[in-house]
Formats: C-alpha cells, sequence, structure tokens
C-alpha cells in the first residue's frame, strides 16, 4: 500500500497504542512463568512474532476480544521447537527468544524477513556459545538463519555493549531459568540503556531479582517468573507517541491531545523534552498520562539519540521542519534497525528538498536550508520511516506519497487511522 498526504492541519485527540518493549518482555516473562493475563497488550505483527515462538516453546498466547492476551507459559522450561520460529521483522523477537532457546534440551532454528536476516546477531552466538550452547549463523555471518542448541547451565559472559542492548535483555531473561545464573560483563559502553531498565522493571514486576553491577548486569538462576496477582498491564508506547507528538508540533494550531502517556522506564520519554526544547507548546501531565501540543515555529537544535535510537527519524522530521540545524549525535546503532535509518532518514528527506550531513554516527538536519517539497518517497520497508515521512508530508509543499506504507503494523497499526482521525487528508492506494 502506498499513502498520499495533502498538507494539513490537525487537531483532536490521540490514544497511545501500548509499548512494544513492554509487550515483547510481558508475553515471553509469561512464557517462562506458569499462567498469566497480560492487559493492554500491543498485538502488532512485531509481537505477534514473540507470541509466536512462546507457542512453539510448549506455550499458549490466546487473545480475547477486548484485546487482553491468556498466556499459558512453558514454566521455565522451553520444548524444542516442532517448527522454524519466524520472527519476520522483529528484532526483539530473534534477540530474546534465541536466548530462549539456549535453555530447551536440542535444536533451535530461527530466521526472519530479509530485513532481520541482515542485522547482526554475532555477539550473542558467541555469548550462547561461551555459555555452554552452539549458537551458529547458517551463513557464517552472524546473521540469521541461526542454529542454537541448549541447555545451557548458566555462568559469566563477556559482551559488547553498542551493537545492541536486546543480547543483555535476552541473557537477563533467559538467565534467570538457568541453572547457574548469568553476569553480563559489558565489554564496552552500553547503547540504548533505558531498553535494560524497561527489561528491570518486568522481570520485578513477574517476581524475578536482575540487578546492575559494577561491570554490567547480573541475574540469579533457579528463579520462577510468578506475576504479581498473575496479571500485568502495559504502559503506552512513547516511541509510538513521537509521532503524534511531532505531528502537533508541526502542523496544530488547535492543539493534540495525547493520552495514555504514563511515566515508565521508556527512555524515549526524552520526546516530551525534545519538542520542548525545539520551541513547540508543550505541557506533560504526568499523573492523568496526557501530553498537549500545539505548534509554534520550531528552531534547531543537538540531540543526542544515545538512549533514544528510536527517535531518529521523528526528531529529523522536526529537525526539517525548524528554523537552523538540527545535530543529531550518537547514532551509529541507529544503522542496525530495520534499515540504516541515518541514510535512509538522509536520502528521502533529501528527496523532499531537505539538506543534510551525515556522518558515520551523527546527522545534521539544516532547516533554514531546507524547503519541504511533496514528493514520492520510500517508506524502506520500515514502520520508523514510514511514519517520520508521513509526517514530513503533512507541512510539505504539495502532495506527498509514502511508498509500502502497510509497514506501519510493525508497531502502530492504527497509524493512518488516527491521522486521518486527526484532521489529515490522505489516500491510500493497494
Ligand atoms: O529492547 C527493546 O525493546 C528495543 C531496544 C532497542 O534496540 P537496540 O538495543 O538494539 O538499540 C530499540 O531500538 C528497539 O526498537 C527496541
Ligand atoms: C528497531 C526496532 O525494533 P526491533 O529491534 O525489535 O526490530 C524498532 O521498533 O524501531
Amino acid at each position: 500500500m502506498n499513502v498520499t498526504i495533502t498538507p494539513s492541519s490537525l487537531q483532536g485527540t490521540a490514544q497511545a497504542p501500548p509499548s512494544k518493549s513492554y509487550t515483547h518482555r510481558a508475553i515471553l516473562a509469561a512464557g517462562y512463568a506458569g499462567q498469566t493475563t497480560v492487559r493492554d497488550a500491543l498485538w502488532s505483527a512485531d509481537t505477534q512474532a514473540t507470541a509466536r515462538a512462546v507457542d512453539l516453546f510448549g506455550g499458549a498466547v490466546s487473545r480475547a476480544d477486548d484485546g487482553t492476551l491468556e498466556i499459558e507459559g512453558f514454566d521455565g522450561q522451553p520444548d524444542v521447537p516442532a517448527d522454524v520460529i519466524n520472527c519476520d521483522n522483529s528484532g526483539t523477537t530473534m534477540r530474546l527468544v534465541t536466548a530462549a532457546a539456549a535453555l530447551a534440551d536440542g535444536t533451535t532454528v530461527l530466521t526472519g524477513d530479509e530485513s532481520l536476516r541482515s542485522r547482526p546477531q554475532g555477539p550473542l552466538l558467541e555469548a550462547v556459545a561461551d555459555l555452554g550452547g552452539e549458537a551458529k549463523s547458517t551463513r557464517g555471518n552472524g546473521q540469521a538463519p541461526l542454529v542454537v542448541t541448549g541447555p545451557i547451565a548458566g555462568g559469566e559472559v563477556a559482551i559488547p555493549g553498542d551493537v545492541s542492548s536486546q543480547y543483555i535483555t535476552a541473557l537477563l531473561m533467559a538467565g534467570a531459568a538457568t541453572d547457574d545464573g548469568i553476569d553480563v560483563v559489558l565489554e564496552t559502553e552500553l547503547k540504548s540503556a533505558p531498553y535494560v531498565d524497561i527489561t528491570l522493571e518486568v522481570l520485578e514486576a513477574f517476581g524475578v531479582d536482575a540487578h546492575q553491577t559494577a561491570d554490567g548486569f547480573s541475574v540469579e538462576g533457579g528463579q520462577s517468573y510468578d506475576p504479581v496477582g498473575g496479571e500485568y498491564a502495559v504502559p503506552g508506547d512513547f516511541s509510538s507517541i513521537s509521532y503524534p507528538l511531532a505531528a502537533g508540533a508541526i502542523a496544530s494550531e488547535d492543539g493534540i491531545r495525547i493520552e495514555g502517556a504514563n511515566p515508565s522506564a521508556q527512555g524515549d520519554t526524552a520526546i516530551v523534552d525534545i519538542v520542548d526544547r525545539m520551541g513547540a507548546d508543550v505541557d506533560w501531565d504526568r499523573e492523568a498520562g496526557t501530553i498537549d501540543v500545539s505548534s509554534a515555529s520550531l528552531s534547531g537544535i543537538e540531540v543526542s539519540v544515545e538512549d533514544t535510537p528510536d527517535l531518529l527519524p521523528t526528531i529529523a522530521t522536526l529537525g526539517a521542519v525548524a528554523d537552523g540545524d538540527t545535530h543529531i549525535t550518537n547514532a551509529e546503532h541507529v544503522r542496525y534497525k530495520e534499515t540504516d535509518r541515518v541514510s535512509a532518514m538522509a536520502e528521502e528527506l533529501g528527496t523532499m528538498g531537505v539538506a543534510t550531513t551525515e556522518e558515520h554516527d551523527s546527522l545534521t538536519i539544516h532547516g533554514s536550508e531546507s524547503t519541504l517539497e511533496g514528493a514520492t518517497v520510500s517508506g524502506r520497508a520500515d514502520h520508523r520511516i514510514i511514519m517520520a515521512l508521513a509526517l514530513a508530508g503533512l507541512v510539505a509543499d504539495g502532495e506527498t506519497t509514502v511508498e509500502g506504507a502497510d509497514h506501519v503494523d510493525v508497531s502502530f497499526p492504527g497509524f493512518f487511522d488516527l491521522l486521518e482521525e486527526l484532521g489529515c487528508s490522505l489516500e491510500r492506494q493497494s
């Protein structure tokens, strides 16, 4: 599906979708547990991939009409899957499930779509091997398809922190179900660190203790996943919130209210401060979980995405609208996502008339030298690129067509419906 956006002024209320990161962890934690009710779960292409993995490990995930998930777990001991686990487009699924597979007494095969089969898995494979399992990339290039044989008993393992924090999340979640526990020693500085905080928060809610150490993280073995009251509720997603928030900052004189914006461990809550620093009129009522935002003239800022890689596409679009330069730093790990998002945003915004300077770990958007012009742009089969380019279309000169827009189902299936509800004039072409 392609979507053509006509510049529009927006107004109204947006409900935040549930967090993808919390939902993945809750589904897998419920898999490690006995029986859990997961409320307010995100049911998107990515989280369904994690649910399928739990099913293949011997659990059962069922979804009621109101969206609540009833999950029967495999009690800390995954079966050897009867089929290949297809993680589709989901990096989180592949990393978390690779470590879970290392607990099974036999061999698991994991694969994914073309994008996922090009992302780095090597450090996690080496970690599983160091812990006594076997873990291989079939092509020997550190990328999926992966073949993982367990079981591992636990131990100490060194891993880089600057490729993906998901390796650490994966080892901590699996480590609780090993005999000996896992001590993770970081070989390099941790990027995307708040995602490990999310993991620690979810583990705690499931009665599992894991903690930071002087040189990394540690989880004791022999622990049982046992959620308080047998239930877990997923908070709203601030990476997803970044899109209606940025839309309000650039295209809503009358204002947008976002609901379901409750505080949590998500680093991407930083987007509220970012649009505020750029000059938008924004007010976050943390108790009520609402954010009110309306547009004002924006100015470029410097912002590090070390902790918040998923915000880069949104910030790049904001920078294209702002006066002056927006300098996005510490962005190297943003190149290892569904696409190389640093290049993708530089190139696609370039097609829309935006001047950028790309360096290996930074992207500068020269807002003052740019006039956003409507154009046909590629969504790169990457949900965040699609949504960020759609935002640019709201204020471009003329129509913008985003190709391959259906991929928003990875994290925000109702994204284009929401834009329409807020008053955006758009047309879908199949
Ligand atoms: O653990 C998670 O839920 C995620 C961690 C981040 O990835 P990296 O740790 O690979 O940077 C983030 O980009 C991704 O969207 C979700
Ligand atoms: C990078 C992302 O997710 P994942 O790593 O799970 O594919 C994302 O949602 O932007």
